[in-house]
């Protein structure tokens, strides 16, 4: 196994997992930690015109902090290479797991659903759009919850949600009738619509708009017709119509979905799609890194909070999940740097 030398000491790296288009996915162990983590793995140079995707995905990623959004650990640049540390999700992609159970159940695809409807309100709350929301890019961890990957197509337009987007992006069968007609388009309300083209999936098992041809594909979007199968609820009928509304003006936004009938069944709350994770930082963690560290509480929780996103911001994240899961916060290896 060719040790990446920036990665020796740090991560302890295993297989390839993965690929995601120019980017290839390895498993690899946190040394502080023993966490599992996902690195993904750039070539600048094979990169080409997708090096700005990188970059935009590094910033949003480090903006955007929620138990249902893939978290970033830290950023390694080199010379040739963007290492990419990531939340590792051993249950692979949610689209593999529509595929073997044919279809879900409504109780099933409104656990997931939910869970997606959170994950796109806190996007949208912090300013960005994801556009390309599909199955393949929501992930599901150890507890079976969805991990929303890949911000190389996000948007987080200069004058706010409201500013018009151009870019034509993201896979076709769920892409909105604005967006694939070249007209101009709010990011949000583009994301809504692949919300439905999800939702008809997790239901159905099939897309609702489906052509081997792009121009015919189009014209099926653009007409916004689509069948809805017997074994559909008039409930969820109605949810997916209201997303898949060909006017974006008339399609429901995120803040009307997170109390809908459909949503709110089985005796639920609206969907809870705040941050779990608080701003101030946990004083267990703190403790655990001065000590490894040897730094006073004060020096470390200042270090800390800088979230350069490298080495220190990873092992605090991964001792944080370690809490959260309710894993000792322990740091392995407890040799004492003496400065
Ligand atoms: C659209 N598809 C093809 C994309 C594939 C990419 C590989 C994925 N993957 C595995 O193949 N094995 C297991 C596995 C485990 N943990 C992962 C954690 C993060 C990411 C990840 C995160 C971001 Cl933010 C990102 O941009 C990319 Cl590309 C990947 C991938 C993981 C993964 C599955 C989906």
């Amino acid at each position: 196994m060719s040790q990446f030398t920036e990665l020796r000491g740090l991560y302890h790296l295993r297989e390839t997992i993965g690929s995601g288009g120019f980017a290839k996915v390895k498993l690899a162990y946190h040394a502080l930690t023993g966490e599992k983590v996902a690195i993904k793995i750039m070539d600048k140079r094979s990169l080409g015109e997708d090096l700005p995707r990188v970059k935009t995905e590094i910033e949003a990623m480090k903006d955007l902090c929620h138990q249902h959004i893939c978290k970033l650990y830290q950023v390694i640049e080199t010379e040739t290479k963007f290492f990419m540390i990531l939340e590792y999700c051993p249950e692979g992609e949610l689209f593999d797991y529509i595929v073997s159970k044919d279809k879900l159940s409504e109780e099933e695809a409104r656990v997931f659903f939910r869970q997606i409807v959170a994950a796109v309100a806190y996007i949208h709350s912090q300013g960005y759009a994801h556009r390309d929301l599909k199955p393949e890019n929501l992930l599901l961890d150890e507890d079976q919850n969805l991990k929303l990957i890949d911000f190389g197509l996000c948007a987080k337009p200069k004058g706010g949600m409201d500013s018009q987007l151009f870019t034509c992006c993201g896979s076709p069968a769920y892409a909105a009738p604005e967006l694939v007609s070249g007209r101009e388009y709010l990011g949000s309300e583009a994301d809504l619509w692949s919300m439905g083209i999800l939702l008809y999936a997790l239901l159905c098992g099939y897309l609702p708009f489906d052509d081997d041809k792009i121009p015919s594909l189009y014209k099926k979007i653009q007409s916004g017709k689509y069948d809805t199968p017997s074994w559909l609820s008039d409930e969820s009928k109605s949810l997916i119509a209201s997303m898949l509304q060909v006017d974006p003006k008339r399609r429901v936004t995120i803040r009307h979905l997170l109390a809908h009938p459909w949503l709110m069944a089985d005796a639920q709350c609206p969907v809870e799609w705040h941050s779990k994770y608080k701003r101030c930082l946990d004083e267990d963690c703190l403790t655990e890194l001065a000590v490894h560290y040897g730094k006073t509480k004060k020096d470390m929780e200042a270090s800390v909070s800088e979230f350069k996103f490298d080495y220190l911001t990873a092992t605090y994240f991964l001792l944080l999940e370690k809490k959260m899961k309710g894993r000792p916060v322990r740091l392995l290896n407890k040799i004492r740097n003496h400065e």
